[in-house]
């Protein structure tokens, strides 16, 4: 049996071995939920940044640029961090650097994995698919926020461990607590996660159609993942 662990936050990461595991990023609310609209939509590809001056420079380069810090699209930028934004196909064929508050910088500590797929709830059923077919441990890195647990990203956490019980499995007990819950609550998420801090601040944003596209499961059947150029494709 193969093994699949959760790193709840960014800061956890250095205890964690990420050689010759696949890790799944993940940023419900909403980076990697954007990213994998993004390409599910016409987007070509993506090149995530951690750093905000590194991003605005792409737009020198062709590339549809995108910023979003502590919610608010960053001054200067196209787009900031909305996945409904993507929905219509009007970005289609360009693309996009981007960079947020905690997923991009997720990102960026996963290097040195063996491979880095984008979890999200709206192509989650592909991403097992996906993962079921190789013979490789798993590390799941929740984004949280700045450096915190957050449930949103946890219970992505636990819906993947659920859904790959049958090759993988799990002896923490931060995996098997969430999965418990995603059990539990799985049935109604947003109810369940509106009452999440991060789900909280950024209704005072104005985007619950942000959030319900975050939290809606098996949309698409595309996988993201980081390829040997350092670019998030679909696969
Ligand atoms: O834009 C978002 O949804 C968040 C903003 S914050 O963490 O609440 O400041 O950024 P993300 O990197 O997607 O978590």
């Amino acid at each position: 049996m193969r093994k699949v662990e959760v790193c709840f936050s960014p800061e956890l990461i250095h205890l964690f071995d990420l050689e010759d595991k696949i890790v799944v990023v993940v940023d419900i609310f909403r980076a990697t939920s954007t990213m994998v609209a993004a390409l599910a939509n016409g987007i070509e590809s993506i090149l995530s940044f951690a750093d905000l001056e590194a991003c605005r420079l792409m737009k020198e380069k062709g590339f549809l640029i995108g910023g979003e810090r502590n919610g608010l699209t960053a001054p200067g930028f196209e787009m900031g961090n909305s996945p409904v934004a993507y929905l219509s196909g009007e970005y289609s064929g360009r693309k996009l650097a981007m960079t947020t508050t905690n997923g991009t910088q997720a990102i960026e500590k996963s290097k040195g994995a063996f491979e880095i797929l984008i979890g999200a709830f709206p192509n989650l059923q592909a991403t097992v698919s996906y993962i079921q077919d190789q013979n490789k441990d798993v590390l799941i890195h929740c984004a949280g926020w700045k450096g915190h647990f957050n449930l949103e990203d946890s219970l992505y956490a636990g819906a993947l461990v659920k859904s790959l019980e049958s090759t993988h499995e799990s002896s923490e007990d931060g995996a098997m607590a969430m999965s418990l819950l995603f059990e539990k609550v799985g049935h109604n998420l947003k109810g369940f996660l509106s009452q999440a801090s991060h789900a909280k601040r950024l209704q005072n944003h104005g985007i619950e159609e942000d959030i319900d596209f975050c939290l809606t499961l098996d949309l698409y059947e595309i996988v993201v993942k980081l390829d040997e150029r350092g670019f998030l494709v679909k696969v």
